[in-house]
This record gives C-alpha cells, structure tokens and sequence, in this order.
C-alpha cells in the first residue's frame, strides 16, 4: 500500500509538473544543470511548486516574496538540510555546509561566526592584499596560467587566515593535496555517482565490499582526515611552542572547551571553511574575467574609472571602491549574471508550514532558484546581458519602477540561519581582487591559428551545486609597463607580510620564493 503511493504528488502540495508511480518526477531531470530546468519548470509552474523525488518531496522559490517569507522569516522552520547518507559517511556528520539542523551544526555556526565576523576578517586584511599582489606578479610572470594562479590565491589566502600557513605555489603540497581531495569530494557527491541510497535506504546496508561507493567514501574520507588534521595539529604545535601569529584556528584551538568544540569538530570546522572559501572565491574571479573578455563595453567603463581614480602611480586599495560606482555595479553583476551556487545549497523543513494554501510536509527539500530569479525577465530587463548599470539605475538591479522590496542585495550569499558565514572574508577577497585585475591587466579574446577572435563562452560552466567558469583562454597583458613594474616592487615589499605566514616550507617552495623575488630586484 506504501509503496502504490510513492512518486504521487500529495493533495495540499504545490502544482508541478506530472509524476509517474515510483519515480515522481525523477525521470524527468537532467543529470547535470538542474537549475536550467527548474527554471523553464517555474515559466509553467510558478513562483512555487514541487517535484516529486520518489516519496520525497521538493520545493522550488523563484518568487522572491515566497523566499523572504518562508527561508528568512520562517527560517527557524527551514534551516536544515536534506540528509545526505554519502557526507555523513565520509564526514560523520561534521560537514557543517551539509549537516542537519543539529546540535553539532549550531555549534560549529556559532564558532564560525564568532571568527568571521567584519571586525575579525579587517585583522586578515594585509595577508589578503600581500596574496592578491603575488596573484597579479604571478599572472605578470605566466599569463597563460591565469586560472590556477587564481585557485592558488584562494586556497593560500584561506589556509594563512584559518593555519598561518601560506602556500607560496599551485603545486605547495597542501593546495595539491586539497585539490585532489575536492575532486574526489566532488564527484562523490555528483548524481548519479552513488545508489539513491537517502530514497531507498536500504541500499546503505550493502557490505563495503559488494559496494564501490562505500569504498570510495572511506577513501575520501582518509584524504579529508589526513589534510585537515594535519593542518590543526601544525597549528597546536605552533601553539604550544609559542609561534602564534594570530590564525583563526589558533583562536578556536585557545578556546576550545568554552566553544563547546572538540579536535575532530575542529578540523572538520576548519577542513568545511577552506572547502567553502577555495573554489567559490577563484569562481568568482574566473567569472569576472570571462565577462570582461566576452563585454569589452562594460571592461571599458570599468578601465575608465579606475584609471580616473588610481591612476598610474600606485595600485589601488579597499577604499578606492566608494568612488567607483561602476565597479561595484560590476562586482554585483558577475554574481546576478552566473551565480556561484545557482540552486544555493538545497534547504529542509524541520516541521510543515502552511502557505499561500498551500503544505510544505516535514522533512521537505527546499531548493531557492537563485539563477531563476537573477534571470527572471519579469524582474531584470534583459537578464541574459552582462549590464553592469542595472545596479546603477536601482539598489537591486531591477527594473525601475516594480516593488522589490523582497530583494535582498547579498541574495547571491544565501538566505535565512543557512547564510554564508564567510560572507565578509569573501567579500574583502573579490574587492580587492576585482581593483587589482583591473587595475594591472587588459584581458582580451584569444585569437585562433587564422587570426580570428575566439569568442568566449560565457555557459561552459562546471556541474555541480557550486559551479564557476571551466578553464578558458584569453590573451592577457600588463596594461602598461609601470604598472608591470610597480607590480614587481610591491611583491617585494609584500615579503614583510608573507613572512610570518611562511614557516616549514619545502625546499621546491623555498626556491620558488627566492628565484621569483630575485627576479624583481
Ligand atoms: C564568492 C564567494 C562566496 C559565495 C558566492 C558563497 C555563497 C554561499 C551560498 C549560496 C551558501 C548557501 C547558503 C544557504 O544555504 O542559504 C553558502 C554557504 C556556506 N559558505 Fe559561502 N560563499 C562564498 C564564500 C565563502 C567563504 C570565503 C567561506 C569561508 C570562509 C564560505 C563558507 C560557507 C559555509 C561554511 C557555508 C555553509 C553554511 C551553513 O550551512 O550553515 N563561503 N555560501
């Protein structure tokens, strides 16, 4: 008798598209960018309706009225997670992007909100500003490795904020180890990777040795455990021989019992923060990038204002960005046009809620369609152009003249207790790197063997809930030969800042840093 109801959608749910027995409407999803077809569904469907994931249910908002009031105000209600079998198996439940509404949850919240606060990450400053200098030396020095310069920059900023420990290279063993471990990460979590284990339970009593998947979660789960204890246990040592130099994790490490911590939630805290920060802040460079090369217009207007307010003469700084009302437009553009985590990270009930007539059950996944409505022609004239002025012309970038009042500017960070933690950590990292790449560099269209243009394209995006820009060629150049070498001179006066981040290095490390200084004097 259960089993004849599974796959129906249940009288109260919001509409959606039709089920079949069993399935729902599993069938009918694409394997690999869901948020295209979830938005085609809501032209049909509306602001809010569900899909049918076996028993489960599933809840899409692309009406931003519905995300204020069920994701803020009723946040307390819609502040889990659906369960996820494979993270709690590699991660026993200390993942704090993918737990439960848990004690374990709020703890490891609470810790990260006390160390990423505004004031907190100001304190951080100078070792970002030192990183996103050695970014531009690097691309100076090697244009064609753009992109992982950048993944470079994001991971070492994020270990010498959480460890005190910089990672002067791509290949430094901690960031190789890193990027390994979040591929592996990643495909494990990707659909269709592993047996629907969170829909038919069952399946998670199969013996390892009958199940691949089970064998691949305790490999990524020794890789996880290997580099993140590795790191604290650094940080301890560092600790207790009196070498602190003012990480985060030196704070949670000090404070460990009053927090409520213990070592592993610790590491997992710390392991959750770099796996967090890394990818998302290089995506957003990698997209403003693409954007710059595929609208040369609104790279214009960005390369006239800075020249306008920095000049030749010196590199620009944080505070630069309050005369520059085009770049900041900017900076929230790159985000509307291809959002980080175009679906966020899915949501789930902790007990139904009642609205608009409608039942949301218990234990309902709830997805915000954050690319449905930073793409809604109803709310953005033209959504598919990059228009940076939209943000000039509204606080919200949307159509002069509608109510939206419901648009929450840092819509692109999350909503409600789930939000970013590392929202003003991030935000220092993109201004800066935003001021600097523009400042130093003309990005440009590749050019074919013929000597054609090669235009970018700007949807070759990673899969996944957390995408960015696949890698991509574009010609890149300093935009003027002192600004090649005001570059030089301020990657050697950055060695002041680098110096406490730069301890028990590796010999290939150490060369690196001494060759590519040598090479500025
Ligand atoms: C471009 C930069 C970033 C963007 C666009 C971004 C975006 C997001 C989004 C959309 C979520 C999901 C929110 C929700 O479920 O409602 C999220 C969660 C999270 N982010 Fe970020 N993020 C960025 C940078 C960072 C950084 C720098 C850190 C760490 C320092 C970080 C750590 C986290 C963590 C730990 C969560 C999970 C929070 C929870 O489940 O309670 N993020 N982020």
């Amino acid at each position: 008798i259960w089993l004849r109801n599974v796959g129906r959608r249940e009288k109260g749910l919001p509409p959606g598209p039709p089920v079949l027995p069993l399935l729902g409407n599993l069938h009918m999803l694409p394997k690999a960018f869901m948020h295209y077809k979830l938005t085609e569904w809501a032209a049909t469907y509306g602001g809010i309706y569900s899909l049918k994931f076996g028993p489960g249910t599933v809840i899409v908002l692309t009406d931003v009225a519905a995300v204020k009031e069920l994701m803020e105000k009723r946040s307390a209600n819609t502040a889990s997670r659906p369960p996820i079998h494979i993270a709690d198996l590699v991660t026993g439940g200390y993942h704090f992007a993918l737990a439960q509404y848990t004690e374990t949850w709020k703890t490891l919240r609470k810790t990260a909100l006390t160390i990423l606060s505004p004031q907190a990450c100001s304190r951080h400053l100078p070792i970002q500003c030192a990183e996103a200098t050695q970014l531009v030396y690097d691309i100076l020095r090697s244009p064609q490795f753009f992109y992982t310069h950048i993944e470079r920059y994001s991971s070492s900023v994020i270990f010498s904020v959480l460890y005190g420990k910089r990672a002067p290279r791509y290949d430094t063993p901690e960031t190789t180890a890193f990027f390994h471990l979040m591929r592996e990460w990643g495909d494990l979590l990707s659909p269709g990777a592993t047996p629907p284990v969170d829909i038919i339970p069952i399946l998670k009593y199969i013996p390892e040795r009958w199940a691949k998947w089970k064998q691949d979660c305790t490999r990524v789960r020794s890789l996880q455990r290997t580099l993140y204890f590795r790191l604290l246990d650094e940080t301890k040592q560092r600790l207790c021989g009196g070498d602190e130099n003012g990480s985060f994790m030196e704070e949670v490490l000090a404070k460990e019992k009053e927090l409520g911590m213990n070592w592993e939630m610790t590491a997992y805290l710390g392991g959750t923060l770099i796996e967090g920060a890394a990818d998302t802040t290089a995506a957003y460079a990698h997209s403003l990038i693409l954007d710059l090369v595929a609208y040369p217009d609104a790279k214009r207007k960005a390369y006239e204002e800075i020249d306008r307010i920095v000049g030749e003469d010196r590199m620009p700084v944080l505070e630069d960005l309050e005369d520059m009302p085009f770049i900041r437009a900017m900076i929230l553009e790159v985000h509307r046009f291809r959002p980080i985590g175009p679906l966020m990270v899915p949501h789930a009930t902790l007990a139904p809620e009642e609205y608009r007539g409608f039942i949301i059950p218990k234990g309902a996944t709830i997805f915000v369609n954050l690319w449905g409505i930073f793409h809604d022609p109803a709310l953005y004239e033209n959504p598919e152009e990059f228009t940076p002025e939209r943000y000039m012309l509204t606080e919200n970038g949307a159509k002069p003249g509608i109510d939206v009042s419901d648009l929450r500017p840092n819509l692109a960070f999350g909503v409600g207790r789930r939000s970013c933690p590392g929202i003003h950590l991030a935000q220092n990292s993109i201004n800066l790197l935003t001021l600097y790449l523009l400042w130093a560099f003309d990005f440009d269209t590749d050019i074919d063997k013929l000597g054609n243009p090669v235009k970018p394209d700007t949807f070759a995006f990673k899969q996944g809930l957390g995408t960015g820009p696949l890698p991509f060629q574009c010609r890149i150049a300093p935009r003027t030969t002192e600004k090649a070498e005001i570059i030089k001179r301020e990657y050697l006066d950055a060695g002041d800042t680098f110096r406490k981040f730069e301890f028990g290095l590796g010999p290939e490390d150490a060369e690196f840093l001494a060759q590519s200084r040598a090479e500025c004097l």
